[in-house]
């Protein structure tokens, strides 16, 4: 026989993001001179009765004495709060809606708010318990009915023995009086709910720490939404990601570590065993050796445009889909780029240096406009196209050159041969991709090729360049000028010292790899790659994924997904439906996308499946990776 299993859920700081009453002092002091030093009375109290210094009946009364709410501002409160339900119960609603015979609310709070609230997610109103106001005949709140247990101290014991529920029963919630009521005896165990608040003296008392309720429904085994809980999925950013990209992924339930600095491959390949998605920017470096220890690795989350330090190829044949932002820095990098042009050729930096060690050096020689001269873009991709027009709106003459067919715009003209755009322009700048065939690119030879007084610009990738050789052409004077934004090596964060052959030369800017570091660029990538990495965990959409055959999904209703990757071997489709064939299971839909290794297949499936059906297409030859959506 199953026994059957009782929820008794917390409502403040539980169900809700809140504490209620601290939302209502908000509403009903808004006008209040005093409203301030009232608030902080009312979180004073709150804190007495918590430390026992007050009974809670006491607490309670001078609480809602302050408050001076009336009835309509309860209606604003429900509707505050309606927003401000817990992130793991909106997303489990389900759950909430077909246990509701086994769910149970118990506050301290009042039921004019919590009712309200939580049934809209199914509960019942009968199985609510929680104190009730009184209101005078203009609807001011006049006091509480005194007689229910929960007005008084030790009342949430006292209510959850008088049901004498029959089965286990599991209190959730993030206060100490919640765990009283396991402590009193009269529940089986007691989850801290940690998820908006994780108070030490509670969680130290806990059975279990949830981060969320979807841990809770998983240790139960009676997860419905997700295959496996948000809060068991590591995320860990590196290298300063901006805040926002925190709190998306925080948001979404997530365990998220964040450390300021790139990691050495050693040190990652140690952290990343126990990591589900990972977040880097251009330092990182995501060997073979770290992914050989990559197990749990789902995504890579590149929050730049460059992926050269990752090893794409080998995240492919492991399942792990890498993400990277095209597009939020473009115009960062292309900014930086006309700044420099002009800085370049009016010899700013060095006149810059001379002017903090006191010299006035007021000469034009040497300085040139941009208007009219030739600018070669090596690159033509995103960031080279973009430059092309800002550099042709200013006057410059524009030419370009990439290994693809690239359509001119605006009046810029195509060169067949790099050779030939070297030693046409007046200016190079650089933007290529960071690819293994491009290093060196710009070595001795070619740097040679360019005109005698022209500029170097580089903002692609350290590697691109031969240091040395440009060393020699800078202080020759072959070149007058170079500003350089990346290195072949940079240091891992702002306490490392940087070293290049580069410092001291003349006319030439150096700059510590910030083309895309802006707040808006760093703002934008942190809100894109986010969301397409949880898009990926939720839905398996893996469009704009840089390393995975893209497929964009309708969502997922009243299905199961199969997400299945394996590599690109002939016959794996028809193994996959030939599985689900035997097992009868009915297709709802069906997605296929390949590429030269590997093939990406979504299937939608009726709601009834066995686990055995699973087992099979899990041991299909071939398979690299197999999850459940549910
Ligand atoms: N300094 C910084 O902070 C930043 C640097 N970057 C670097 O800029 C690079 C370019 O960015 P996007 O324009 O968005 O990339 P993209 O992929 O749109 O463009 C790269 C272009 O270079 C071309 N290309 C590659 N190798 C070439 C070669 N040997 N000769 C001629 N053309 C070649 C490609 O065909 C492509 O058209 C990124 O890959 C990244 O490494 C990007 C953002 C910020
Ligand atoms: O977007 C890129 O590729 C960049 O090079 C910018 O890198 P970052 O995020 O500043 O380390």
């Amino acid at each position: 026989m199953t026994v059957t299993k009782k929820f008794v859920i917390d409502f403040d700081s539980t169900f809700t993001q809140v504490e209620a009453l601290d939302i209502l002092g908000e509403i009903s002091l808004n006008d209040d001179p005093e409203k301030e030093r009232k608030l902080q009375a009312i979180k004073d109290i709150t804190d007495q009765g918590m430390e026992g210094t007050l009974t809670f009946r006491e607490s309670l009364v001078k609480r809602v004495e302050i408050l001076n709410a009336n009835k309509s501002q309860i209606a604003e409160l429900v509707t505050v709060l309606k927003e401000k339900v817990s992130n793991s119960f909106q997303r489990n609603k389900e759950f909430l809606r077909e246990n509701a015979e086994d769910i149970y609310i118990i506050s301290n709070g009042f039921k004019d708010f919590v009712v309200p609230i939580v049934t809209a997610y199914g509960i019942k109103e009968e199985n609510v318990f929680a104190n009730e106001l009184k209101y005078g005949e203009d609807g001011k709140i006049i006091g509480f009915n005194e007689n229910n247990p929960l007005s008084k101290n030790n009342g949430k014991p006292e209510t959850i023995k008088n049901l004498k529920l029959e089965g286990d029963i599991y209190v959730i919630g993030d206060g100490y009086t919640d765990y009283e009521i396991k402590a009193s005896g009269v529940a089986n165990k007691f989850y801290a709910f940690t998820e908006n608040i994780n108070r030490p003296t509670v969680s130290s008392k806990a059975d279990h720490i949830a981060p969320s309720l979807d841990e809770i429904l998983y240790i139960n085994k009676m997860n419905k939404k997700f295959s496996y809980p948000k809060s068991r999925i590591n995320v860990l950013l590196l290298e300063n990601v901006h805040p926002i990209g925190v709190e998306l992924m925080r948001e979404e339930g997530y365990n998220v570590e964040v450390i300021s600095s790139a990691l050495s491959e050693e040190e990652l390949a140690e952290k990343i065993k126990t990591v589900s998605v990972l977040g880097i920017r251009s330092k990182t470096q995501v060997t073979k050796k770290v992914l050989e220890n990559a197990n749990r690795l789902i995504a890579v989350g590149a929050f730049c445009i460059g992926t050269n330090q990752i090893d794409l190829d080998t995240c492919q044949e492991k399942g792990i889909a890498v993400f990277n932002a095209p597009f939020s820095n473009t115009r960062s990098v292309v900014e930086l780029a006309i700044g420099e042009i002009i800085f370049l050729m009016r010899n700013i930096a060095d006149k810059s240096k001379l002017m903090h060690q006191g010299k006035w050096n007021k000469s034009a020689s040497g300085s040139v406009e941009i208007r009219g001269k030739k600018l070669g873009i090596i690159g033509y991709g995103n960031i080279g196209a973009q430059l092309s027009v800002l550099a042709e709106n200013m006057g410059l003459d524009v030419y370009y050159y990439d290994v693809l067919e690239k359509l001119a715009l605006g009046n810029a003209t195509k060169i067949d041969s790099l050779e030939e755009l070297l030693n046409t322009c007046d200016v190079i700048t650089l933007h290529v991709d960071g690819r293994k065939e491009n290093k060196l690119l710009i070595d001795k030879k070619r740097l040679k090729m360019m005109k005698k007084g022209s500029y170097l610009i580089n903002l692609s990738r350290g590697h691109v360049v031969d240091v040395p050789a440009l060393r020699d052409a800078l202080s020759s004077g072959h070149l007058a000028g170079a500003a350089i934004d990346v290195f072949p090596s940079e240091p891992k964060n702002n306490d490392e010292p940087f070293e290049s052959e580069l410092i001291g030369l003349p006319n030439t800017i150096l700059t510590p790899h910030i083309g895309g570091s802006t707040l808006e660029a760093q703002e934008n990538i942190a809100r894109f790659v986010p969301g397409k990495i949880i898009e990926y965990i939720n839905t398996g959409n893996t469009y704009n994924s840089v390393n995975f055959p893209n497929i964009q999904l309708p969502f997922l209703q009243d299905a199961h997904r199969l997400i299945h990757i394996h590599m690109n071997e002939p016959g794996i489709m028809a193994k996959i439906n030939q599985i689900l064939a035997e097992h009868k299971i009915n297709i709802v839909g069906q997605y296929l996308k390949t590429n030269e290794k590997i093939g990406y297949v979504i299937t939608d499936i009726d709601k009834a499946y066995s686990n055995k059906v699973i087992e099979d297409l899990k041991s299909i030859e071939g398979t690299i990776r197999f999850r459940m959506l549910y």
